[in-house]
């Protein structure tokens, strides 16, 4: 689904002493089957971003489109349900969502409430399972009886199991170990392409951001600071350092080739041979 924010600006509690103006005036557009992450500081208006994605906010101006669906103060926004159910939110630690007494409860719960019938469930699971690599024979089991990474991924299937058109992620890695995030990001970059999601992926990771997404959004307190391909930003070492973020290692190794050894080699989601190829080349290190 194609996404547009035109001049949204959200308003926490207005009118009040406690009124925030969380964001402002943003404007953007996310065409269907983009991998976008947005990026920027703690307090700078990712989460009230993203919960206009679903119609848990509405703008305070402006207005969001999401497909067909229209957010707009004033305005009742038609089949909100048809809304939430083509855009499923992964929000931060997922896991503490889950309530259900067995994993095949919490997992259904989702698709239940939005009117899946019980064979549609049963085709799905099999298909979310797999997707999250947990074992079908711990259905039965409590959520709770898991490792925390295990517990995510029961949270996560419950996500999938509703089968979005637009995936929205806030923070999915947050508190794993390196190797559980590398996991988890691989996981989504794969349902991204399989499955032809649009997908909107929260992170403070620049490497993440560089690694997975094709199109980036800095924010800095409710506006937007930077848009464009990662390849683009991520170069803008002074821009970036505006809002106290810093260029991905890649880069800034790619970076520093240029400058100390006269290696230039632009920025193409290389893998290591086939950079120690480009740099052998370049230095005329032979086969
Ligand atoms: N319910 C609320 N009432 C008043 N202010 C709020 C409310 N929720 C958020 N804010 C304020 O709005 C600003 C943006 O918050 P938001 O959570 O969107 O930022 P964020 O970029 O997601 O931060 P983080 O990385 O810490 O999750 C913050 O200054 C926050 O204090």
């Amino acid at each position: 689904m194609d996404i547009s924010f035109k001049a949204v600006s959200h308003t926490y509690q207005p009118n009040s002493p406690f009124e925030y103006r969380a964001l402002k005036d943003l404007s953007f557009n996310i065409q269907s089957g983009q991998f976008v992450a947005i990026v920027g500081h703690t307090g700078s208006g990712k989460s009230t971003l993203i919960q206009h994605l679903n119609g848990l906010l509405k703008p305070t101006s402006g207005e969001v489109m999401i497909g067909g669906y229209r957010l707009k103060a004033g305005e009742k926004t038609a089949n909100i349900k048809g809304l939430r159910e083509k855009v499923g939110v992964v929000f931060q630690y997922p896991e503490h969502q889950l309530f259900e007494e067995t994993i095949e409860k919490d997992i259904a719960f989702g698709p239940k409430n939005f009117g899946a019938t019980e064979e549609e469930i049963q085709t799905r699971l099999p298909k979310v399972l797999e997707a999250v690599n947990l074992d079908a024979k711990l259905l039965d089991r409590s959520p709770f009886d898991l490792s925390g990474g295990q517990m995510r991924r029961v949270a996560i299937a419950g996500v999938l199991a509703m089968e979005p058109e637009v995936l929205v992620l806030d923070e999915p890695t947050a508190g794993l170990d390196p190797k559980g995030q590398q996991e988890v990001m691989d996981m989504f970059y794969r349902l991204h392409h399989e499955k032809g999601l649009t997908t909107i992926l929260v992170t403070h990771s620049m490497e993440d951001a560089l690694k997975y997404a094709d199109h980036v959004i800095i924010l800095e307190q409710g506006k937007k600071h930077l848009e464009g391909q990662p390849e683009e930003i991520f170069v803008q070492k002074e821009r970036l350092k505006q809002v106290q973020l810093d260029v991905p290692e890649e880069i800034q190794f790619l970076m520093d080739l240029k400058t100390r050894l006269g290696i230039s080699i632009t920025y193409d989601k290389h893998s290591v041979d086939d950079l120690v190829r480009e740099i052998k080349a370049q230095i005329g290190g032979g086969r």
